[in-house]
């Protein structure tokens, strides 16, 4: 492998073969479209452009495209802010440094959103080309399974979830049956996804744990509440490496951005970690799949006497029979509820704010278009 390569790979490039080319056809295609680019992941995102690295220890700003920067209710060419890059997206390069030149986005693999809904729909890109998702959850009073429920549903969208749980270490020593225990409660709500237990102090521990996920090119997100241990695992997946790195860059700080690395942290493993803000405060964006989350409530409800049952009090109600006979936790049947209906109240937004879309694209061919909305609004 190149060292060229190796870089990229420590930031998350997804060829771990010799093999020069991805095997995606469509990055392959823009690869061959553009010989002389080179890939580049975005490591932050500002108004007029990007900081990108092409590994550990570079970053470099490019200027964004015209149509990246056109306002979203910009007529002709505008492209939607989520389809923008964002934070984790690979873009092809032209030219040295500060001259770089963007020449394409690669399409990503997957993505992590969140619905921002304010006077107008929106929804934000958070991450993108995530493999896995570690959601993290302390093995004390933060354990909730059905926070573990929601999170689960809002991180799909292509990356693997795994669930975390921390501070194993002081609930096996309060009660050498609590890992046991917490995961025989997530067994029904985790529907095949993998479950950890780790004393997140403990850096050996944490990186063996963990290393199926930790694999060389795969890039890697932590979610959880504060305090639950997420800083502490990250530390420890990074062991000293961290450490070293930090003072060899401090001797040759020569005005190098420093804060890629608050975004793309490379770890010992090959894998590397995306730390973004917007992480911490996921909502959903309309487009998430309960049907899949709930797959056990469904097929239930598919057994109900009537189609359209509430199964509140009607008979035949297969669900309620479920949570009598001790089959479904009323608790995981009550926030199925809940998450329905907020994912339901978001896909009406986003329905919403698509038909207001399409009717301004008519309006906009329409002659005598009102002028001032190329300003925005007033
Ligand atoms: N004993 C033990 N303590 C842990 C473990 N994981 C985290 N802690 C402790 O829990 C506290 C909170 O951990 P953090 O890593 O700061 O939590 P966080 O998720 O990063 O919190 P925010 O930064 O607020 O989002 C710290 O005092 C950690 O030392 C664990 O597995 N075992
Ligand atoms: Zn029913």
């Amino acid at each position: 492998m190149t060292p060229e390569l190796a870089a990229l790979q420590a930031i998350g490039w997804p060829i771990t073969a010799a093999e020069p080319l991805p095997a995606d056809p469509v990055w392959r295609q823009a690869l061959l479209d553009h010989p002389q680019a080179r890939p580049a992941r975005v490591t932050e995102q500002h108004r007029s452009g990007y900081v990108v690295s092409e590994g550990p220890d570079s970053g470099y700003r490019v200027e964004s495209l015209p149509e990246w920067q056109r306002p979203a209710n910009y007529k002709k060419g505008s492209v939607a802010p989520e389809q923008r890059p964002g934070v984790g997206d690979w873009l092809l390069i032209e030219g040295d440094g500060s001259r770089g030149k963007v020449v394409a986005l690669l399409p990503r693999y997957s993505a992590i959103k969140r619905g921002a809904a304010g006077e107008h729909y929106k929804q934000q890109l958070i991450a993108a080309n995530i493999d896995t998702v570690f959601i993290v959850c302390g093995l004390d009073a933060d354990f909730n399974p059905r926070r573990i429920e929601r999170y689960l549903l809002l991180v799909r969208g292509g990356a693997e979830p795994v669930v975390v749980l921390t501070k194993a270490d002081e609930a096996i020593a309060a009660d050498e049956n609590a890992v046991a225990e917490a995961t025989g409660a997530l067994i029904e709500l985790a529907q095949g996804v993998a479950i950890r237990a780790v004393n997140a102090r403990d850096r050996d521990g944490s990186v063996a744990a963990m290393a199926p996920w930790l694999q060389p090119g795969r890039t890697v997100v932590l979610v959880g509440s504060s305090g639950a241990g997420k800083s502490t695992l990250t530390n420890s997946l990074l062991g000293i490496e961290r450490m070293k790195t930090g003072a060899v860059r401090e001797s040759d700080a020569r005005g190098r951005h420093t804060t890629t690395h608050r975004a793309l942290i490379p770890l010992p493993s090959g894998a590397c970690l995306i730390d973004t803000p917007g992480m911490r405060e996921l909502k959903p964006t309309g487009e998430e799949d309960v049907a899949e989350n709930f797959s056990d409530v469904e097929a239930l409800a598919e057994q109900c006497k009537f189609r359209d049952c509430s199964h509140d009090r009607e008979p035949g109600c297969a669900v309620r029979a479920a949570i009598e006979g001790g089959r479904l936790d009323p608790q995981r049947f009550a926030n199925y509820l809940k998450l329905r209906d907020e994912v339901a109240g978001a896909a009406n937004k986003l329905a919403n704010r698509r038909a207001q879309k399409a009717d301004e694209k008519v309006a906009g061919k329409a002659p005598g278009k009102r002028p001032d909305d190329k300003h925005g609004r007033r």
